[in-house]
């Protein structure tokens, strides 16, 4: 198993619950949404499952990534995974790149610090990385800094980075909402490739049935901080236990027709 979550509570300073008793877990490979309306907790359970909580939030209950233990953890023991067992991929690629470094030094990083890897050996496995995400002319985007290059190729960037190390477990928060349709659809496509061939686990949190139903079998529903219904997709859309994700559904139907009698 990669990942354990038992009980995970997150509390804001002055101690109110923003997440409550979450629990799942995902074997080497597994697939997993965490979906649900916008403030239900799915960030805050991502970011807690790398022990990146934002200043003045604590986690409470167990995180077991890969065996160790990340609720309560120190800094220093939580830093040799990420990025190596597990990487987050952010819905703004701009939060996780650095505007005033050039792209390539930025897909070096991890594989320096956690590889080891430096001259011709780093500048080669940067320029593999940026293949393996089919960015045309790594030579060029390596070259470029952030605000040289478009979004969908900010956000192939930025996944270059997350995976160069070949982590175990990626996180992807909302990896397409910030994007164009049309480049929605290609990332999809390269993460679902991506994990398939490396057989990562993948927990992915967004709140668009459709796209969930693209890249996973299975969800966990949030609402308020909390669980409340973990299925397969199919039975979500077809026949939820919950009436909150009943709800979810229907307003997702409701924008899909709008959409088709246009
Ligand atoms: N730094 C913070 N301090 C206090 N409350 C926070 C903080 N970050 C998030 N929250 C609150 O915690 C709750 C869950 O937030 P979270 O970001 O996990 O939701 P989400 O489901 O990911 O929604 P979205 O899709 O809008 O990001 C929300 O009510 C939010 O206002």
């Amino acid at each position: 198993m990669i990942l354990d979550v038992r009980n995970l509570g997150v509390t804001a300073r002055d101690g109110s619950p923003l997440v409550s008793d979450v629990s799942f877990r995902l074997d080497a490979g597994e697939r997993l949404s965490l979906i649900g309306e916008s403030g239900s907790g799915k960030s805050l359970t991502s970011f807690a499952i790398t022990g990146l909580l934002p200043d003045g939030l604590t986690a409470t209950g167990r995180v077991e990534l890969a065996g160790v233990q990340v609720v309560g953890a120190k800094e220093r023991a939580l830093v040799p995974l990420r990025g190596r067992t597990a990487s987050t991929v952010f819905q703004e690629p701009l939060t996780a790149l650095d505007p005033l470094m050039r792209l390539g030094a930025q897909v070096a990083e991890p594989l320096r610090r956690h590889l080891g890897l430096r001259g011709a050996a780093l500048r080669d496995a940067v320029h593999t990385a940026l293949e393996e995400v089919r960015l045309p002319d790594p030579e060029r985007i390596a070259r470029a800094y952030p605000h040289e290059i478009s979004g969908g190729q900010r956000q192939r960037v930025a996944i270059a980075a997350a995976l160069a190390c070949r982590p175990q477990l990626l996180i992807a928060d909302e990896p397409t909402t910030a994007l164009d349709v049309t480049v929605q659809a290609d990332i999809l496509a390269l993460l679902d490739s991506l994990v398939a061939e490396r057989g990562m686990a993948l927990l992915f949190v967004s709140h668009d049935l459709a796209v969930v139903s693209r890249m996973t079998e299975r969800a966990l529903v949030l609402r308020a901080g909390r669980v409340v219904e973990e299925s397969t997709i199919e039975r979500i859309l077809t026949a939820p236990a919950d009436p909150y994700t009943a709800e979810l559904v229907r307003s997702a139907r409701e924008l899909d027709s709008a959409l088709e009698v246009r």
